[in-house]
């Protein structure tokens, strides 16, 4: 059984399509879910479906918790959902290529620091793109510079403002995300 390790900030939307996704899977598991927010919303998300679950604050992570943590749980696969903060060397060294992430962006548009959540979002309106989509790809040391592994496109309509772009975005999501993982596993 594959284990998987999720990382998250927040609301953790992703996080529970990918818990749904492999509920009843014999090839893996979510194994266990942290956030850097302990108020943050995934956390109870896990609680829910009864998968380990933990909060850690920045220094904790530059200490190593989470290579700890994982290596000693025999995580196979990383997964980044909506984490806002840059994955530490120590974690990048202890999982290469090992590691993955959604960003909800056409990469190399709308990427790098600054560029989360709805301000990415708003940034297509504001740029007037015909399309969106989103990208996952592998974590480096950079922000969103990861190999591309996967990405998914939907058009942009006129009329469209930054929350009906972020709902188009969340439904691309939802529907690969949890495939692309099963297939890296
Ligand atoms: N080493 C890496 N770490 C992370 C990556 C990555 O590619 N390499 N991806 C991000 C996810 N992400 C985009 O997909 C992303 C998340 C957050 C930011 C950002 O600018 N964060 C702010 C802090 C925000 C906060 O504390 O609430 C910042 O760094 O100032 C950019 C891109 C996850 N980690
Ligand atoms: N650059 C990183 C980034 O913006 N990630 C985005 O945060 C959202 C988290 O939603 P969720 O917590 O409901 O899954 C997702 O749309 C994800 O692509």
């Amino acid at each position: 059984m594959k284990k998987i390790a999720i990382l998250a900030s927040g609301n953790g939307s992703n996080a529970e399509e990918i818990i749904k996704h492999f509920s009843s899977s014999q090839k893996a598991e979510v194994n266990i879910i942290a956030s850097n927010k302990k108020e943050a919303y995934v956390l109870e998300r896990a609680k829910n479906h009864n998968i380990t679950h933990f909060a850690f604050t920045r220094q904790e992570m530059d200490a190593g918790v989470l290579e700890d943590t994982f290596v000693q749980r025999k995580i196979d696969l990383v997964v980044l959902a909506g984490f806002l903060l840059k994955i530490p060397e120590g974690l990048i060294k202890a999982y290469p290529e090992k590691i993955i992430n959604v960003h909800p962006a056409l990469l190399p548009k709308h990427g790098g620091k600054g560029m989360y959540g709805m301000k990415v979002h708003q940034a297509v309106k504001d740029r007037g793109d015909k399309e969106t989509g989103i990208t996952i790809h592998y974590v480096n040391e950079k922000y969103d510079d990861g190999r591309i592994i996967f990405q998914e496109s939907v058009a942009v309509e006129e009329g469209d403002d930054a929350v009906q772009i972020a709902n188009k975005v969340h439904a691309l999501e939802y529907k690969y995300f949890p495939k692309v993982i099963e297939s890296l596993l």
